[in-house]
């Protein structure tokens, strides 16, 4: 039985704690796998592998969030047969009270179900997983309210896995745009330094340009987009620069939602915003730049004929449309507000109590309007 704080939460609140608490059940799906030592490596192309706690971490998310949420779109990475078995304990149900607990920022409360989108990432890190580098890898589920990252659970499965017996492995990093993100401490990024994290196991001549143009003082290469993520964050890093097609809108959704409920931001390599509604295209065709702050100063590093490689995401007709309603209502909540009348709109300020918000960055955010993309026509 839901609780009663479950039954009058928002949806997008009870959607982003349905997640959290399937991320552990994944967690836990996947760490049961590779004790088994039989990972059931599939080739699915070049360099790019997929194990059975892959498969069975999505249908584990899958399934429960489907069952809870019957009407939300949910995209995952992995290609299954629909017709698989899914074990009973795999669905879970439960909602996270410590996510309920939170106040729904005013702009989400009347979202409906067709507004939102789920990416779901089961195993981010596949090729470092396969190498025993187990606290690259994360469970992510991303949550895109009217085409934008909104929500965002980065589970880490193995981490502390070093830390000896009596410690307790795993932690869950969640985040709302408005609210903040919780579930880690956040310390100040060495000064004087450049640190640029990127791809460990998907380099190519036009990844190494871009993180050299970017003036590094130090490249930090690792597996995974939730866990550069997670250094970025942390401040372990500057930018994660990855001047490549090959992340997907599962690789990027729950990490940006995670990282800009901070102040932070992650657009693709032109500085434009990466788009998440149901028909965008699944590649992440503009690149990945991601950083805590001075996002413009890293975009403007990299080099004209660098970007040319690169195409931002295209709007969809019913996210223009959205936008559209949006401006016009906050243009009358100004007239409202002038009056005295106006409720407060969303403001990109973290609110965080306990959980891990930091200021925003004195910086301005470089994530540009949709009107600048360019585009062809999205593809599956
Ligand atoms: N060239 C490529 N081909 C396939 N997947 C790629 C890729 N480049 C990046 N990715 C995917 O993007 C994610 C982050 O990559 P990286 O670890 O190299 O930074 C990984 O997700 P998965 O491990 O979930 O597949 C990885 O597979
Ligand atoms: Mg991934
Ligand atoms: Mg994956
Ligand atoms: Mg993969």
């Amino acid at each position: 039985m839901a609780s009663p704080t479950a039954k009058m939460s928002p949806l997008i609140m009870r959607v982003l704690a349905a997640s959290v608490s399937v991320s552990y059940r994944a967690g836990t799906i996947i760490r049961d796998i590779m004790k088994t030592g039989d990972l059931g490596i599939v080739e699915k192309g070049k360099n790019d592998l997929q194990t059975e706690a892959d498969r069975a971490a999505q249908r584990c998310i899958v399934a429960s969030l489907h069952k809870q949420f019957p009407k939300v779109a949910i995209f995952g990475e992995e290609s299954l047969d629909p017709s698989d078995k899914i074990p009973d304990n795999y669905v879970v149900t439960e909602l996270a009270e410590d996510v309920l607990n939170h106040t729904c920022p005013e702009i989400y409360k009347n979202i409906t179900d067709d507004e939102i989108v789920i990416w779901v990432d089961p195993l981010d890190g596949t090729a470092e997983f396969t190498q025993g580098l187990l606290d690259h890898v994360t469970v992510l589920i991303g949550i895109a309210v009217n085409g934008e990252a909104k929500g965002g659970i980065i589970y880490q499965p193995y981490y502390n896995y070093q830390s000896g017996p009596g410690t307790p492995m795993g932690r869950c990093i969640w985040g709302l745009v408005g609210l903040g993100s919780y579930g880690f401490t956040r310390e100040v990024p060495p000064t004087n330094q450049n640190l640029i994290t990127t791809t460990r196991s998907h380099s190519d001549w036009i990844v190494t340009e871009a993180v050299n143009a970017c003036e590094p003082t130090e490249i930090v290469r690792v597996g995974g987009a939730g866990h550069k993520v997670l250094l970025l964050i942390e401040g372990k890093v500057h930018a994660y620069v990855f001047a490549s097609k090959g992340c997907k809108k599962w690789d990027t959704c729950a990490p940006e939602a995670v990282l800009c409920a901070i102040g932070g931001s992650l657009t693709d390599m032109l500085g434009n915003q990466i788009l998440y509604h149901s028909a965008v295209q699944r590649r992440n065709a503009g690149g990945v730049l991601a950083t805590v702050q001075n996002h413009n100063w890293y975009v403007e590093r990299i080099p004209p004929e660098i970007k040319e490689n690169f195409v931002s995401d295209t709007p969809s007709e019913d996210m223009l449309k959205h936008k559209q309603q949006a401006s016009t209502s906050a243009a009358a909540d100004e007239v409202d507000s002038s009056t005295g009348a106006g409720d407060s709109s969303l403001s990109s300020t973290s609110k965080g109590d306990s959980g891990s918000s930091v200021d925003p960055p004195e910086f301005d955010k470089t994530k540009t309007n949709p009107d600048n993309v360019s585009a062809g026509p999205a593809k599956m």
